[in-house]
């Protein structure tokens, strides 16, 4: 596993856009039979300059998104698409209207779908068919969590209905008018989907996160934190800034800026 620190959450965005550009510039030099590049995606705070910096990179041309398919990880049960607080509307709204994305590539869970088990069993078809994730793109939740994966969800899981912890209401009614309209459950990927990912980067920035990143990275792996999982995936990376390094060893944050000094994305 990769650990990137950064001085602040902009530098962090600048950082992981210009991994997501690299990745997908390398796959389409080598192309040949037409498979799109399949990226998935999350919402949230962390995420937010890391889509700026891609609007960006795509408005000067360094970057197109045509052939780029997405999934995201993640929606609240019960709310439209069109309603401001879905996951639907931030993804248009913050990311997908700016870019040359098709509709018809993007995928994010229904929400509002009747039979959940046949929704989520549908989306992890749809990852098959579309190849399996090419680069899963990650936040984390203050209590360590992935997606909705909440603490004690099942390390192999799969897309399904989740409940969420008092916690995660909490943290989220900031996005709300008031902590009564935070649903309560989700539909979200499961950890076991973004482990078979042949990329995996989380982003992990602010003080609050910092317990979380230290469980993730320095004690063992947990269905407690579950982002920890990602200590057994071939190919991970985690960018934090400076404030999410809080409660980590000043020897691991040594050793990853020597390490990491220079390095290529
Ligand atoms: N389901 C999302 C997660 O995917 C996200 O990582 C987390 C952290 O969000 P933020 O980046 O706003 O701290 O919030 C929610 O719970």
């Amino acid at each position: 596993m990769r650990l990137i620190i950064k001085n602040n959450s902009s530098e962090v965005g600048e950082y992981v856009s210009q991994v997501i550009k690299k990745r997908i510039l390398d796959y389409f030099k080598n192309r040949t039979d037409g498979r799109p590049f399949v990226l998935g995606l999350p919402t949230g705070s962390s995420p937010l300059p890391v889509y700026k910096k891609l609007i960006e990179m795509y408005q000067r041309k360094e970057i197109s998104f045509e052939n780029v398919v997405t999934f995201n990880m993640d929606e609240y049960c019960g709310l439209e698409a069109e309603h401001p607080f879905s996951y639907h509307y931030f993804m248009w709204e913050n990311f997908f209207k700016h870019i040359n994305i098709k509709k018809e590539n993007v995928h994010i869970l229904d929400g509002t779908a009747k039979d959940h088990e046949k929704e989520c069993a549908q989306y992890e078809e749809e990852i098959q068919k579309a190849g399996g994730i090419d680069l899963f793109l990650g936040g984390m939740g203050v209590d360590g969590h992935i997606a909705f994966n909440e603490p004690c969800s099942s390390l192999s899981s799969r897309t399904r209905i989740k409940t969420l912890t008092r916690d995660t209401i909490i943290v989220n009614s900031r996005f709300f008018d008031n902590i009564n309209q935070v649903p309560t459950r989700a539909l979200t990927v499961g950890v076991g989907t973004i482990m078979d990912s042949r990329e995996v980067v989380l982003i992990v920035t602010g003080h609050s996160k910092a317990l979380a990143l230290y469980k993730t990275i320095e004690e063992g792996v947990s269905h407690m934190w579950t982002a920890s999982a990602i200590q057994m995936h071939k190919k991970a990376m985690i960018v934090c800034d400076d404030d999410a390094t809080d409660e980590l060893k000043v020897k691991t944050v040594k050793y990853f800026k020597e390490v990491e000094t220079n390095s290529e994305y």
